[in-house]
């Protein structure tokens, strides 16, 4: 590059520092002033206005300063707010203001102009003209697509024409060009190279400045009710997932705020790994949650729901004992289409026959009898959907009550709990019998009035038997309280046994049969019978069942919806079963859907395919309203590692590693457990003092993990941190994870504890030590004390090193 390029950028970097700085202390005093008056007001808001309420106007003029006190506050805060906003902005860019510039000759124009992209924008004094633009800018856009050349860019108002000049890259630190590259391609890859030689961080960073084209696509996609990127392993399918939170807030700034965007992560600790990204951005971050919570809370405390990572573990670990396989043709089946048929048919069969009540039970009786409301419920319209059917159910139940309450004031039990109230209770009931009689003299009164106007006689239903309405009133009270508990649980859809009701599908096959019209059946269907009843009879349900159960519940009781939210994203949406996903549609009705995720790392028996001709994603929305993405290119790892990782997959054909080289693989085979500690140890220490600081020894279990945390402790690591699933982040030190919770995650060196056969032999393993070879972005390492897995023996041996012996 020409010195005096160089020379000029160094110049204009200069001005626009300057003038950042000169606005950024114009701002300060701004700032700090109306922080203070807000401070101020805040702390004399109760000084400003007198409470008076001695007459209605006084109460008016009270009312009427509170709320102009508070306006006033609210506008002072309101402005702090979005000036500290700018101030802040202002600050993320002065020591890198941007990253990229593009000249662009629009067609019809005379000149080209210089554009500079950065993660904010900034405006010059005259209020025109960008200093710098926003990376999220439609004009910002060429940068990401285009290369030098006849270019083009989508506004609001239609597509600009043009020819791109040059673009160019620059890596500026603490005010300095550190780096500059005249990009003939997209995004060049000279300063990829240098972002991805870099080592991995307990955070996860944005990658705004080195965006690349097909990732741009999905991150400014804006038609799409549900958009389905399935990509490689580190093809930055979360990356783009944050950019697209980020440029969503922008996009539609006006409209859609981050608590309108709700993220799906896997565990709670990759919630914690990406939750820096957007406010590196300066966005607020969107809501994140596991499926698992919203399970535990909408089925409250009645049923306890097993985790996905105890479902997996017993996948894992329980091979050989009894009941095994049906379990795991039961996970299979239960997330499958024909499931979800068979539940719907299910529904229409309940619109007929079979529905389950709890009887309404009060005082070790039955108030209202399990056979009375399924009569009632069978008396309505069968034509109207079981849910309309229980709402008029409902209705009916809480009328029933309330005449039972007014029945229940006689009974004899009420007699005797008065005798037992004690003197508060009592005083209570006085106040508010006096609170009566004033009302009832202020009636009293009126109905005199009236009654002299109209020249009517009145019968004598006024007179105040202080007595007896003491008495009503206490059985009154006393009743109405022990009957609240059966309003609320009928408001609650108690009285429906959802229980019942899902446990009787699985009584026999033929029963299942004739309320399903389900025809093929898993083989071992009795013994998924037992196993599902056993599990509902202690109050408890398999993972596979939860969703399922929630399903049936809301055919039942109707669909519990929250209609704030915009936008919903499913990281790892491969491990969400049909069922899942019919869920979150009809919970989010509002929401557009973009799920990302990798079929290769499906490790989870209730996996979907993202971009299979019959995916259920695809049939959500429909063929119309779905685009799929396919991303390819691996940028997580060196060449060599993605070589290796893409030939354990049958189709890793297809994906391609971004050119950053590296140390092969390493396969170290040792005679012993204690020998193999002993050597990952001494690799450990090999790789810290090669300046590697996050070290990931990845097991296939979290009992593998445990046994490999305290051999490798015995050796002496102090420094070891063991992931469970209950970890709620990461810390900068040598982990041992098992790779279902390293999901998502990376990690500058990776150490597979055992790639044994035993480990890794049986087919659906083979995704578990691809997933954990995926997560290496520099240095992957495998042992073994016996024989490799099938996996890594079907390797070409160029692909890897052997650790000599
Ligand atoms: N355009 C890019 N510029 C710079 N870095 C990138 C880019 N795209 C991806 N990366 C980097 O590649 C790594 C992998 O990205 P990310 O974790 O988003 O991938 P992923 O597809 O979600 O991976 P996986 O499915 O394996 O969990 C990250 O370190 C990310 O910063």
């Amino acid at each position: 590059m020409a010195a005096n390029d160089w020379q000029q950028e160094q110049e204009r970097l200069r001005r626009v520092r300057n003038k950042l700085q000169a606005r950024i202390a114009e701002l300060e005093p701004e700032v700090a002033g109306l922080r203070d008056q807000a401070t101020d007001i805040r702390r004399r808001f109760w000084e400003e206005v007198t409470i008076n309420t001695s007459t209605q106007e006084d109460f008016e003029e009270t009312f009427y300063t509170i709320n102009q006190q508070s306006a006033v506050l609210a506008e002072r805060e309101r402005g702090h707010k979005l000036l500290t906003q700018q101030w802040k902005s202002l600050n993320r860019l002065l020591p890198s203001p941007y990253f990229g510039r593009i000249d662009f000759h629009e067609d019809g124009l005379d000149l080209s102009e210089p554009i500079y992209i950065g993660v904010s924008s900034f405006i010059d004094e005259d209020g025109l003209s960008f200093l710098i633009y926003d990376w999220r800018t439609p004009i910002a856009s060429l940068y990401y697509d285009c290369s030098p050349g006849l270019a083009s860019y989508v506004t609001p108002a239609g597509r600009i024409e043009g020819t791109m000049e040059f673009k160019r890259q620059f890596q500026i630190q603490d005010g300095q060009i550190r780096n500059m590259f005249d990009a003939s391609e997209t995004i060049g890859d000279e300063i990829l190279q240098q972002v991805l030689g870099k080592g991995a961080d307990s955070q996860m960073k944005s990658i705004v400045a080195t965006i690349q084209k097909e990732q741009n696509a999905i991150i400014r996609d804006d038609k799409s009710q549900m958009l389905i990127v399935q990509g490689a392993a580190g093809s930055g399918k979360t990356s783009v997932a944050l950019q697209r939170v980020a440029y969503l807030l922008y996009k539609h700034r006006q409209t859609i705020h981050a608590d309108q965007i709700v993220l799906f992560s896997p565990n709670p600790m990759f919630s914690s790994y990406i939750s820096t990204v957007l406010p590196e951005l300066g966005e607020e971050n969107m809501q994140q949650t596991t499926f698992q919570e919203y399970l535990d809370y909408w089925l409250g405390s009645s049923l306890k729901p097993e985790d996905p990572f105890d479902q997996i573990e017993y996948v894992l670990t329980a091979q050989g004992t009894p009941g095994y396989d049906a379990r795991l043709q039961g996970i299979e089946y239960k997330a499958s289409d024909a499931f979800l048929q068979a539940l719907q048919n299910y529904g229409l069969w309940l619109g007929r026959e079979g529905m389950r009540f709890n009887p309404i039970r009060f005082r070790d009786r039955d108030l209202i009898t399990a056979e009375r409301m399924k009569a009632k419920f069978y008396g309505y319209d069968p034509s109207l959907p079981l849910f309309n059917r229980i709402a008029l159910l409902q209705e009916w139940l809480l009328k029933e009550l309330a005449s039972l309450e007014r029945l229940e004031r006689e009974a004899p039990w009420v007699q005797e709990e008065m005798n037992y109230l004690d003197t508060e209770q009592y005083e209570e009931i006085f106040g508010k019998l006096h609170k009566e009689k004033e009302l009832l003299d202020l009636a009293e009164h009126y109905a005199v009035v009236r009654e002299k106007l109209n020249n009517k006689l009145r019968g004598d239903e006024g007179d105040f038997d202080f007595a007896q309405r003491e008495e009503d009133l206490l059985r009154r009270r006393i009743v109405k309280e022990s009957f609240t508990p059966l309003r609320k649980s009928v408001k609650k859809f108690s009285f429906v046994d959802v229980k019942g009701i899902y446990g009787q599908l699985f009584v026999n096959e033929a029963a299942y049969r004739e309320k399903t019209d389900e025809s093929v059946l898993p083989p071992l269907w009795a013994e998924i019978c037992r196993q599902t009843k056993e599990a509902l009879r202690r109050n408890e349900l398999f993972y596979e069942d939860a969703t399922p159960y929630l399903y049936v519940k809301e055919l039942i009781e109707g669909v519990r919806t929250n209609t704030e939210i915009r936008y919903v994203f499913v990281d790892e949406g491969q491990d969400y079963s049909s069922f899942q996903y019919e869920y979150l549609k009809k919970l989010f009705p509002r929401a557009r859907m973009t799920v990302l995720g990798d079929l290769g790392q499906a490790i989870f028996t209730q996996a979907t395919s993202l971009d299979a001709a019959d995916s259920p994603l695809v049939r959500l929305f429909g063929e119309s309203e779905t685009s799929l993405v396919r991303l390819l290119r691996s940028y997580r790892s060196t060449q060599e590692i993605v070589e290796f990782t893409i030939s354990m997959l049958p189709d890793g054909g297809e994906i391609a590693p971004f050119e950053r080289r590296g140390h092969k693989p390493l396969l170290t085979r040792l005679h012993g457990r204690e020998k193999r500690a002993a050597q990952i140890r001494a690799d450990i220490e090999a790789l810290r003092a090669e300046g590697f600081n996050s070290i990931a020894v990845i097991t296939k279990t979290a009992a593998e993990s445990r046994e490999a945390y305290e051999s490798l402790r015995i050796q002496g690591d102090e420094a070891l941190q063991l992931i469970t699933k209950e970890t709620l982040g990461f810390e900068k030190r040598v982990m041992v994870v098992p790779v279902y919770l390293a999901k998502g995650v990376e990690f500058d060196a990776v150490l597979v504890y055992d790639a044994s056969s035993e480990a890794y032999g049986r087919d659906n393993e083979r995704k578990l030590l691809y997933t954990a070879c995926t997560r290496a972005m520099h240095r992957l390492h495998l042992y073994t004390t016996g024989d490799w897995s099938p996996f890594v023996q079907a390797l070409p041996a160029n692909l890897y090193e052997n650790a000599p012996h």
